[in-house]
């Protein structure tokens, strides 16, 4: 990550207004912040918290109440510095009746891009997001996974140094998740800058580098993912095969410190860890899979067991 400020809002603040022009909701209250170049940077809530309203504000599709935002130093109100940003919306509303392909060809148009740079565009997107096998079905018969792939693609079709990408894992199993999640890792690999939006708190703790905790349209945490999941008074320690007699000893030495509620135990790995490795094996070795030996017969856990 750069120090180089992408993104600067101060003061940012929107309000809805109903039809008379009356002050109806307080969507975004007061942000500041800032995000720097070549970072994933997570703006995390609950519903209707915000992120939404921050990410159009920050595209120029709807204006500040107050304060203001700027990207690539720019005021957000010039549309020159959209051809630097790729935005994935919340729901893609592509061309249901055309393929991958034609979809990514007709939005590289758009950007006036050479046929010839087009073809090979096109080409290295849908090769990245995993759909060269589809890319001539038509997208009505993709599946949701990928049509949020496809929305991606759609996203990075001019190259864009910035890009948005609004809750970019919704409705995806935990494969499809993991796969988008890979891209946007590589896409920072590249030097991109990504700010996305999310309310699973386990993706967003997975991918981005800083996140901003949105409630109500206020600001409410800011900070180094890193940094603000340590427990600060809490000190682990991590050894592989630990004989145990090195763990008596460790014990002594704790208690000797005078030092108390102390626990060692065995690391857990997460579920998402879990099912990725046995979908994996899976793949690799179909067929049942051998269950934990300590997992009882349901004819014993029922009691429907027959005596021979
Ligand atoms: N066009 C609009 N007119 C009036 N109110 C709106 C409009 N768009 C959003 N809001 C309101 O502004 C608040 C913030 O909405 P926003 O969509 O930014 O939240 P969000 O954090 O993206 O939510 P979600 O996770 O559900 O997508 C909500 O109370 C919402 O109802």
């Amino acid at each position: 990550m750069s120090s180089e400020v992408i993104i600067e809002t101060r003061n940012l603040t929107k309000v809805y207004r109903d039809f008379w022009g009356r002050p109806k909701v307080q969507a975004l209250k007061a942000l500041d912040l800032q995000v720097h170049r070549g970072e994933i940077f997570g703006l995390l809530g609950p519903n209707g918290s915000g992120k939404t309203t921050t990410i159009k504000l920050l595209l120029g599709l709807v204006f500040p109440t107050q304060g203001d935002a700027l990207i690539f130093n720019e005021p957000t109100s010039n549309v020159a510095k959209n051809e630097r940003i790729g935005y994935l919306p919340e729901e893609s509303y592509l061309y249901k009746f055309l393929n991958a392909e034609e979809t990514l060809h007709f939005y590289g148009r758009l950007f006036k891009m050479s046929s010839a740079e087009r073809r090979k565009r096109v080409d290295h997107l849908i090769d990245m997001v995993g759909l060269t096998s589809a890319k001539h079905r038509q997208l009505r018969e993709y599946s949701k996974g990928m049509q949020r792939r496809i929305g991606l693609a759609q996203a990075l079709i001019n190259n864009p140094e910035l890009i948005l990408l609004d809750e970019p894992t919704s409705g995806l199993d935990p494969i499809g998740t993991a796969e988008i999640k890979e891209l946007i890792r590589d896409l920072r690999e590249q030097g991109k800058t990504i700010v996305l939006s999310g309310h699973l708190l386990a993706d967003m703790q997975d991918i981005c580098d800083r996140i901003a905790i949105l409630h109500r349209g206020e600001l409410k945490e800011l900070g180094k993912v890193t940094d603000l999941l340590t427990v600060q008074d809490v000190t682990q320690i991590k050894a592989k095969n630990l004989p145990p007699s090195a763990l008596e000893e460790i014990r002594e030495v704790i208690a000797r410190h005078g030092v108390e509620n102390v626990t060692i135990d065995h690391p857990t790995t997460t579920l998402e860890e879990l099912f990725l490795r046995i979908v994996r094996e899976s793949e690799l070795h179909p067929g049942r899979r051998k269950v934990a030996a300590d997992v009882r017969p349901f004819e014993e856990l029922t009691g429907s067991a027959q005596k021979s």
